[in-house]
């Protein structure tokens, strides 16, 4: 589904990330991990040619995006949950949802049945809405797209804990689906019973890579300070 190989990023002269590799296999979840400031959200934004990597390749679906426009990247298929949760502020949700849509099997319909908190407001303009509906609708807004791969980073971040729940609750019904997901998270309770793969990144390089049960205390406690 995705391949990430060797990429290396820069904000201007500054190295990021110094070779990163990642790989999604389809239907499968993989978390990418690591202390702030590992270079987690870089790693995303060269995916989506945000933050364009400036050597190493990125494959999704057996193109090669490296070089594409972030417009052309998400028209192939990435569906991207962003830090932030940014929406249309003065379109309602409802609005919100139809901007993004392009045919597939999920709709508002769809969206209503997995997040009924936000079909209750619908008509209600997005900066109405609480931290967590505007996460759920950034969620909603990104599967409106209908992607192949969907990429949360910090979905839960600075939730209440129910709202939370919910989420999670709504990422473990999306990965049952079959939806690929890529996804940044420090709540390792969550995402330990979710995760197919982790990788833990540190200062812009592969540290860790292996599965959640081999994520020993003493790994955690180096690279994640948990
Ligand atoms: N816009 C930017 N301009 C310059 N440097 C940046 C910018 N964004 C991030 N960096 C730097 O790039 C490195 C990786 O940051 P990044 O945001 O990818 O880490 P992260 O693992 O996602 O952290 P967090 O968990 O805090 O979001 C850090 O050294 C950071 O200071």
């Amino acid at each position: 589904m995705l391949t990430v190989e060797q990429i290396e990023s820069f904000y201007g002269p500054s190295q990021a990330l110094f070779g990163v590799d990642l790989q999604v296999n389809h239907g499968e979840l993989v978390a990418l991990m690591g202390r702030n400031g590992m270079g987690k959200s870089t790693t995303i934004r060269s995916v989506f040619g945000l933050t364009p990597a400036r050597r190493g390749r990125i494959h999704f679906r057996g193109r090669d995006i490296t070089q594409r426009s972030a417009h052309r990247i998400a028209q192939l298929g990435l569906g991207l949950v962003p830090e932030g949760r940014r929406c249309f502020r003065s379109l309602t949700v409802r609005e919100n949802l139809v901007a993004t849509a392009r045919p597939g099997p999920w709709d508002l319909q769809r969206i209503a049945r997995l997040f009924p908190r936000l079909e209750e407001r619908w008509g209600q303009s997005a900066q109405t809405l609480s931290g967590g509906e505007q996460q759920m609708l950034a969620i909603g807004r990104a599967l409106m797209t209908n992607p192949h791969l969907l990429v949360l980073d910090e979905a839960t971040e600075g939730l209440a804990p129910v709202i939370r729940q919910e989420i999670w609750r709504a990422i473990g019904e999306l990965k049952e689906q079959g939806l690929s997901i890529l996804l940044v998270d420090k709540s390792l309770r969550e995402l330990m019973p979710l995760a197919d793969q982790c990788v833990v990144l540190e200062k812009g390089r592969n540290a860790w890579t292996g599965l959640p049960t081999e994520l020993s205390a003493d790994l955690r406690d180096r690279y994640l300070g948990v």
